[in-house]
């Protein structure tokens, strides 16, 4: 099944929820004219690479999850997307006023509601989230740095990684004692999601 609407469907995203998804997929083609919400090149797949990618989060978020916090969240992947679908609670942190504006008007558009923090990360107070995410952002070692002060207690972190994912694991042991699982990413053939939980400073016992 190739047609990522009707993956999207099979992850439980409803009639109404794509609708404004759409509206959302809309506005982004309209303000990539004026800035670079994504890649150029990766615009046609806008719904595969964006949003089917982000979407697959969803299932991951345990249904008692009280907020969930998106670093660097740019034109609003995943955080945006995972918001649309009914997250609880949503932080997106970005640092960059332009696509502050796009995240804000297209939260207005679809009738998501969510917290937008136009601020470097480093310069959040801490969030207290069950649920932290980021996707192209930093290396592992730098998003556990800016995930950890934000990760509620029990919460987990949930990164969308390239196929450098193992490699970067490996270089986190000697900083982080981390209980980690790598889920196959529905997109990328060679990606994976990182679900992090129990993130601790501390080197990994072997
Ligand atoms: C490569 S983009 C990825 C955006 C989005 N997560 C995605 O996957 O499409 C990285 C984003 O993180 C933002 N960013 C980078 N460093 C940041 C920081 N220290 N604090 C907040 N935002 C940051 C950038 O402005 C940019 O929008």
């Amino acid at each position: 099944m190739s047609d990522p609407r009707k993956r999207l469907s099979t992850l439980g995203v409803s009639r109404e929820t794509m609708a404004r998804l759409e509206i959302y997929a809309t506005l982004l083609t309209r303000w990539q004219a004026r800035i670079n919400l994504v890649g150029p090149d990766t615009l046609p797949d806008l719904w595969t690479r964006h949003i089917l990618d982000s979407a697959q989060l969803w299932p991951m978020i345990p249904s008692e999850a009280r907020r969930l916090a998106d670093l660097g969240s740019g034109a609003g992947f995943p955080g945006l997307v995972l918001a649309i679908l009914g997250a609880p609670d949503v932080h997106l942190v970005e640092s960059d006023a332009r696509k502050c504006a796009f995240l804000r008007e297209a939260a207005r558009l679809t009738e998501t509601p969510v917290t937008i923090l136009n601020r470097r990360i480093e310069q959040v107070e801490p969030l207290s989230a069950d649920i932290v995410t980021a996707r192209a952002l930093a290396p592992l070692s730098r998003l556990l740095d800016w995930a950890a002060p934000h990760l509620a207690s029990g919460g987990q972190c949930l990164f969308l990684k390239g196929r450098g994912a193992e490699d970067e694991l490996t270089a986190t042991a000697k900083e982080w004692k981390i209980g980690h699982r790598r889920i196959p990413s529905l997109t990328d053939s060679e990606g994976v999601v990182l679900q992090l939980r129990e993130v601790c400073r501390g080197s990994a016992q072997h």
